[in-house]
């Protein structure tokens, strides 16, 4: 079953070391089709390049179980079944530990918008998340990963279709968009956001964030003015 997105999700995945954007096999990415409720992720712990369509694992949102996949979906796979859940426009999701983004992770600090390259494509800041409780590391913690990025968002009022992507505290960052190649294309750009903040602050550490009136210029100028991923507003 759905044949022709486990090529899309593989060829998704294959392109993580194109960007560098992993080392080793961490990273993961998925796409949801919504007719049937069903996320095709890639498996856990498989080297890219050996990575075959036949290897990607079928998972049911719903119940979050494996309804088809000879080998076991990633061990994130509950985080982005609970962003597909929460996040209804959303068709892709990636997860990486990409350097510089993880930095920011790890920092546990936002990433401001400095300049156009982030407003091309976040509008706004890209937050991060709160720690996890002792309670939530110790239980289903991907599950609760996926539960405190949609707490951030609903707390700090950004919507996910503005800002598709988010830094997971002391993990790493998870980003989306309309589909898998487009939540990777995001993934780069935040990745090259992260570089470029973390330098500005180096050269200047009192950069400012970028005027409201140039985030609107850009963002809406690219995605529309009303435009979302799946609805018009
Ligand atoms: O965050 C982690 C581990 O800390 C994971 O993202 C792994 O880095 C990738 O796991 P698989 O997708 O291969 O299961």
């Amino acid at each position: 079953m759905l044949e022709h997105l486990k090529e899309k999700v593989l060829k998704a995945n294959k392109l993580l070391p194109k960007h560098n954007l992993v080392t080793f096999t961490w990273g993961n990415v998925s796409e949801i089709d919504r007719a049937s409720g069903l996320m095709v992720i890639k498996p856990s712990g498989v080297e890219y390049d050996d990575m075959t369509a036949s290897d990607m694992v079928v998972v049911d949102i719903n119940t979050g179980k494996v309804v088809e996949g000879h080998l076991n979906p990633s061990s994130d796979t509950p985080t982005h079944v609970e962003l597909y859940r929460q996040f209804p426009d959303i068709g892709g999701v990636v997860h990486t530990h990409s350097r510089n983004a993880t930095t920011w992770a790890q920092a546990g600090c936002d990433i401001v918008p400095l300049g156009t390259t982030h407003a091309d494509y976040f509008y706004g800041t890209i937050p991060c998340t709160r720690r996890m409780t002792e309670e939530e590391i110790k239980g289903e913690y991907e599950l609760e990963t996926g539960r405190v990025i949609v707490e951030t968002f609903r707390k700090r009022e950004i919507d996910p279709n503005m800002v598709p992507g988010v830094l997971v505290a002391s993990h790493g960052p998870f980003v989306w968009g309309k589909d898998c190649l487009e939540a990777v294309h995001n993934a780069v750009v935040l990745e090259e956001v992260a570089l470029m903040n973390f330098n500005s602050f180096i050269i200047s550490p009192n950069s400012r964030p970028m005027q409201q009136v140039l985030i609107d210029k850009h963002f809406l100028r690219k995605h529309g003015k009303d435009a979302y991923y799946g609805q018009k507003k």
